[in-house]
């Protein structure tokens, strides 16, 4: 499949450890995927419509804490799988599974992620390389988001 290189892989796993290592995780997960929401609803308010089961209204809830941490979870695992393809394209497909059911979720939401993303992580991320990152996020939401509408 389409993913980044092997060597754009290696410095997004090792960027990604300065939000991801157990001592910064608990944290930086929380509060940047909090972030992350904050600004994709402020980009796309009608998107939030799709997380009442999960208490979007309420966006320090344990139920939205719990949300947030599902999806930065997933965002870990995938990261951390970029250098093996064969199980990334596994999790996405399944990834991608969970996201078709949910009535209203779009391709457009995913590319908006990504831009998101991309605008958020150099600010948590020491020497952020933009081109590696854009390199294997891109793919990523891609694959997540593949069979779900425009
Ligand atoms: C980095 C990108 C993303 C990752 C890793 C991710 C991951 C996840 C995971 C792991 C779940 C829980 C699945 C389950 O337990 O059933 C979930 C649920 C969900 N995701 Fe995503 N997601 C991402 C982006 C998005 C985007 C861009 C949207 C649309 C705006 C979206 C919409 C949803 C919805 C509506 C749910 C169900 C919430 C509920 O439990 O009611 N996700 N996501």
């Amino acid at each position: 499949n389409n993913h980044c290189s092997s060597a754009d892989a290696a410095i997004v796993i090792e960027q990604w450890q300065q939000v991801s290592s157990p001592d910064a995780a608990a944290q930086t997960k929380l509060t940047g995927g909090r972030a992350v929401f904050k600004k994709l609803f402020e980009m796309a308010p009608g998107a939030k419509a799709l997380f009442t089961r999960v208490n979007v209204d309420n966006f320090e809830s344990p139920e939205f804490n719990g949300h947030i941490m599902r999806v930065m979870g997933g965002l870990d695992v995938l990261v951390n799988y970029l250098e093996d393809t064969a199980t990334l394209d596994s999790l996405l497909a399944h990834l991608a599974s969970q996201h078709a059911v949910r009535a209203g979720v779009t391709k457009g939401a995913f590319e908006l992620m990504a831009k998101v993303l991309m605008g958020g992580l150099p600010k948590v991320v020491e020497n952020f390389n933009p081109d590696a990152w854009a390199n294997c996020i891109v793919p990523i939401l891609n694959g997540m988001s593949a069979g779900l509408s425009e």
